[in-house]
């Protein structure tokens, strides 16, 4: 892909602390491409900043976390404008998944060596979703791991919360339809995933995920046991199926509780009693470096 021109949307307050301002101009010098900056400031929407810049920009370059990521990944799905990440948050889950490097500078390198993947994202109850859309457990666990602790601890915050809120958690019942099939269930956290990594650590939710295969892979936690969720964690390092875990995998869902529940679609907190999700299939346009051979 040629680039002339990359606009930059940087968060100063994500989770990395360093002169990314000088990294990003030593590398657009050297490349010879313009560039501008848009900051992001703690009441505005990231998603209303990049919708701003259509057709003002060849490419829209996001350095933040996974907060900023979606909720640009939300604003430019089905356009044409592609966008890039480069990971500045404290999980960076999207450019795990994407092979992008972790490393700021090595990660502006990589745009000129790129290509374009056509990724799927999800709608839930109308709402655009890039990663997913969590209830019961790991909604908490998001919820939870407030910024000081981040700022703390880093991504070791998702862990602690994660075992504060697994002690607690109480089951609850699901009708799920995938696909138009009807399935009675029950479990302590229910995740209907895009992306397979988690953020925490390269811990993948469950091998064979796909953000391109044109569907969402739910996944049911059955049990709230501290010794379940660590089996869970070996059957994913070992590939194995685990008791304790369900996994189906489809384009349109529905997921009905008897009571409003909290969710979370990516970032953001929403309630409801019936969910209704589906695939967008290739709606979003990310540059993403090339496969090392
Ligand atoms: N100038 C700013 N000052 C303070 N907070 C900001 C500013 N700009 C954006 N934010 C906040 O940053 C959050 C998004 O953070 P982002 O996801 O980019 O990074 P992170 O929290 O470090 O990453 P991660 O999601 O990986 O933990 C949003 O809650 C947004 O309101």
């Amino acid at each position: 892909m040629k680039i002339k021109h990359i606009h930059f949307i940087v968060n100063p307050a994500s989770g990395k602390q360093e002169p990314v301002l000088a990294y990003i101009n030593a590398e657009m010098t050297a490349r010879k491409v313009d560039w501008d900056v848009s900051v992001t400031k703690k009441n505005v929407r990231v998603a209303d900043l990049a919708r701003k810049l259509f057709g003002k920009t060849d490419l829209i370059a996001v350095y933040g976390g996974d907060g900023c990521v979606t909720e640009v990944a939300a604003a430019l799905q089905g356009g044409n404008v592609p966008m890039a990440i480069i990971p500045g948050g404290t999980a960076n889950v999207m450019a795990r998944e994407l092979g992008i490097p972790l490393d700021t500078q090595e990660a502006l390198a990589s745009l000129f060596d790129g290509s374009i993947k056509k990724i799927d994202m999800g709608l839930v109850n109308d709402i655009p979703f890039l990663l997913r859309v969590n209830l019961g457990i790991m909604a908490d666990m998001v919820t939870q791991a407030d910024r000081k602790l981040k700022d703390k601890v880093g991504q070791l915050a998702y862990g602690i919360t994660a075992l504060k809120t697994t002690a607690l958690a109480k089951p609850v019942d699901y009708e799920l339809k995938i696909d138009g099939k009807r399935i009675e269930t029950g479990g302590v956290s229910l995740t209907v995933t895009n992306s397979g990594h988690l953020g925490v650590g390269d811990f993948a939710l469950q091998p064979g995920i796909s953000i391109t295969d044109g569907r969402l892979d739910v996944i049911l936690l059955k049990e709230n046991n501290l010794p379940s969720l660590l089996k869970v964690a070996g059957s994913t390092l070992l590939k194995q199926k685990s008791e304790v875990l369900e996994h189906w995998r489809g384009k349109k869902i529905t997921i009905t509780t008897a009571k409003k529940q909290s969710f979370i679609c990516d970032d953001r907190q929403e309630k409801a009693r019936i969910l209704r999700i589906e695939v967008l299939p290739g709606t979003l346009k990310m540059l993403v470096p090339k496969k090392k051979k």
